[in-house]
Formats: C-alpha cells, structure tokens, sequence
C-alpha cells in the first residue's frame, strides 16, 4: 500500500508538506488501484475466451486432407445432415424411446414399410455389433410378386440411446443416396420396438465366402459362376473403389475394406456394404473405441490410433487385392494379429502370392506405402487397374487347392469365427 501511495503521490508531483495534495492522492489510489485490477482481469478473461473460441473452431476445421467427416457443426436440439430427400432430423432432447419413434417417424414417412408386410419367417444371415441380420421377403402390392430384402433388426432390449443410434444409421444410408457399387435401403420400420432396417438382397452374400466357394469343386449355384480370373479380380477391385469415391466426394470413408463387406451379385457386382464405421465417423467425427476393426486390415496410422481417412481405405484396398488372388486366404498368416505393427514397423509387407503377377503385386505394393501421402490418390488407382486388366488374363482361372477351415481362418486373419457369414454347410 505505501508503494502504491508513493506512485500516487509522484503521478501527482506533490509536495511533502502539501497535506491536500497528499489526501487527494489517497483519494485517487482508492479509485484508481481497483480500476486498474479489473481492468487487467477484464483483458486477461477476453484474452483466454479469444483462446478457447480459436482452438474450438481449428478442432472443427481439422484435417479436410485426410478426408475425415467434419463433426456436424450444430449438436444443439437437432442433429442435421443434407439427404438427398432434404433435410433429416435427430431430436435429441426425448426422453423415452416411444416419444422419440413419435417424433422421428415421420420425418422418414416415405422409407416406413408397413410392418406386417414383412414376412414373419426371418432367415439369420449374421449377427452384428447392432442386432441381428437376417432375409426376409415383403409382400405389397402384387402378392404374387414378393420382393427379398435384408432386415436388420436392432437387438433387444434397446435403450434410448440405442434406438437413437440405429435410426441414425437409418438416416445415414438415406443422406447417402444410391450408388450401384453400395447396398441400398430398401425401407425401415420405426413406429414402434423392434426397429428394422431394410437393405437390398444382395443374394449371393459376401466376397470372402464366394472365394472360399472358389476353391471347391462348385460350378454354378444360382446363377453364379465359382470361378475368378485375375481380369475378374481387377473388374471387382475397380466397382469397390468407385464405391469409395463416391463417400470420398461426401468428405467420408469406409474404414473397414474387406472382402467380408463386399457383397456379390451374380454377374459380378460388388456392393460394399459394413457401413458401421463410416456412420460413426459421419455423425460422432471419429471411430468409437468399442468397434474392433480386424489389425490385419488396417493401414499404420490405424495402428498407430492416428486419425484415420481415405488413404487408410486404400491400404485396405491393397489387402483385399491380396485376399481376392489368394481366394481369400487370411494376410500375414505367419504373423500373429497383435504383432502386425512391429512386423510393418520393420518396413516388411506381404511377399507376393504364387496366384498373383507381378502387376498385380506392384499395384499391391503402392497401396503398403508406409507413408500415406505416398499411397496412390482413388482416381491414380483406379486407372493402374484399368490398365492392369487391359492386357490381364481372362481365361485362367485361380486355384488354390486348400479348403478354408473357418476357424483356422479367424484364428490367423484376427477376427471372431461368428463374425464371419459363411454357410458351413456347403464346406
Ligand atoms: N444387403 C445384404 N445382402 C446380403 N447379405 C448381406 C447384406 N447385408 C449384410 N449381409 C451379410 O451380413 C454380413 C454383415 O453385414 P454388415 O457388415 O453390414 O453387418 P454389421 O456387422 O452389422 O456391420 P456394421 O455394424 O458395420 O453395420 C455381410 O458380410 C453379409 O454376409
């Protein structure tokens, strides 16, 4: 206090023995003292907000180059995302799960497919980290002309927060629209508990299981051809990255490139479907810790939990390029799942299969970049595959003579043998 009343009273230039002065330059140290001090806190408070509203706002522009799904700017009352049928909905303020169906329903009116238009005898195709998937057949209009569809039912018993997720999915495949080389929604049932999601029968299932098939002595089942050329594998590869293309043009990607989620058709359509983690990315802005993506698939910055985007997808697309010449043998199989970071940290990839050219393998080869500023842009990949087909072989077809043992095959590849689709019975 007597520092601040010496300052005063030189601010002041008073005379020691000018008691005025000296009294009014008390009257200013209690008056000015506190100005002081709230003004220094009121440009300290302003300069820490200044702060905090920067490094809000970088943390929602980050990182547009790796293409990772910006998070939703407005996590207010609504949850909104640009469908192609407009503008979609979450309210997030319900309370129960009835009262949110209420709300929700009819904001997806023209996806509702009556429920008891659904047939009641469910054929289990997969159990999923979100309920079950099974094909069922729906009866409008024509009843002679049912249609097959894949229901995915939300598991119970579903809490709010659940429900909320799974229409969110819902929602998901509805902002994406179609493409040919994605599984499309066919329609939900939301009114009420048990909430469906209906997609497309892609009949013949998935990739991994047609290739395993491939190896039998199998020729034909429904249409579809057990044999693959290397011309075939590059036909599939190319539709899978289209597909990728099209989430990368919605700033998203897939983050699971398997043969698992490739669906087939019998004229060779792929349709990649395992849209879990794209969802999650799109509406949370990141991967959650609960999904377990299988290591073997996953590109170095995955592994290393360094965030994640299209040059990831590529890495994958490298791996199912493997899977697809291989007939679906597991990667690395003389490496052990949880040591395939020390293994690629050792600069080491896959060596190239017996089944595979040496085109091919390079073009393996560019996607393993350690590097992912090094791996090939989607578009650059696609034209090396469609360069690689134009002088491929069409007429050999792959063999490997080895039958696949389900659950060698999970023990080795680093998934759950009951994740995985195949039927036993044609083993
Ligand atoms: N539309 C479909 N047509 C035919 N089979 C399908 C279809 N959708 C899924 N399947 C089968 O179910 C399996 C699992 O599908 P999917 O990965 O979509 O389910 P999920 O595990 O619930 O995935 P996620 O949680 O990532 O959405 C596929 O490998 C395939 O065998």
């Amino acid at each position: 206090m007597g520092e601040e009343r010496r300052t005063v009273r030189a601010l002041l230039q008073c005379n020691l023995n000018d008691k005025m002065c000296l009294v009014q330059g008390e009257e200013y140290a209690v008056v000015i003292i506190p100005v002081l001090m709230v003004g220094t806190f009121l440009i300290l408070l302003a300069v820490i907000l200044w702060l905090f509203i920067k490094g809000q706002r970088s943390q929602q522009q980050r990182p547009g180059h790796r293409a990772i799904a910006p998070v939703p700017a407005s996590r207010g009352l609504t949850w909104e995302a640009e469908g192609h049928g407009g503008k979609v909905a979450m309210p997030l303020t319900e309370t129960s799960v009835e009262s949110f169906l209420r709300t929700i329903t009819p904001s997806l009116a023209k996806l509702q497919v009556p429920r008891d238009q659904v047939s009641e005898d469910l054929e289990q195709i997969h159990k999923g980290s979100c309920g079950t998937t099974y094909r069922a057949t729906v009866i409008s209009g024509d009843p002679a002309k049912p249609k097959s569809v894949v229901v995915k039912a939300l598991k119970e018993p579903a809490g709010l927060q659940e429900v909320q997720d799974f229409v969110g999915r819902i929602q998901f495949y509805q902002y994406l629209g179609k493409h040919q080389n994605l599984v499309h929604l066919e329609g939900c049932c939301t009114e009420r508990l048990p909430v469906y999601m209906l997609l497309e029968d892609v009949v013949h299932g998935d990739l991994l299981s047609f290739l395993w098939t491939c190896r039998r002595d199998v020729m034909t089942m429904d249409g579809l051809l057990y044999d693959l050329t290397e011309k075939q594998v590059y036909h599939i590869g190319k539709q899978v990255l289209l597909a990728l293309e099209f989430l990368q043009d919605k700033h998203l990607f897939h983050g699971d490139v398997a043969a698992r989620n490739i669906l087939i058709q019998s004229d060779l359509t792929a349709k990649l479907c395992g849209l879990g983690l794209a969802y999650e990315v799109h509406a949370l802005g990141a991967i959650s810790t609960a999904r377990a993506v299988p290591l073997k698939w996953l590109a170095p910055e995955r592994l290393l939990l360094r965030p994640a985007g299209i040059r990831g997808d590529i890495w994958s697309f490298g791996i199912l390029l493997y899977e697809m010449v291989t007939l679906g043998a597991p990667p690395y199989p003389e490496v052990p799942p949880t040591s395939i970071l020390q293994y690629l940290q050792r600069g080491k990839i896959m060596t190239r299969p017996s089944t595979c050219t040496h085109t091919m393998y390079n073009i393996m080869k560019s996607c393993w970049h350690w590097s992912e500023d090094s791996r090939p842009l989607l578009g650059e990949l696609r034209s090396h595959l469609e360069a690689a087909a134009r002088t491929s072989d069409d007429k050999a077809v792959l063999q490997v003579p080895e039958l696949v043992v389900p659950e060698l095959y999970a023990a080795v590849a680093g998934l759950s043998v009951d994740s995985l689709s195949y039927c036993y019975s044609v083993l």
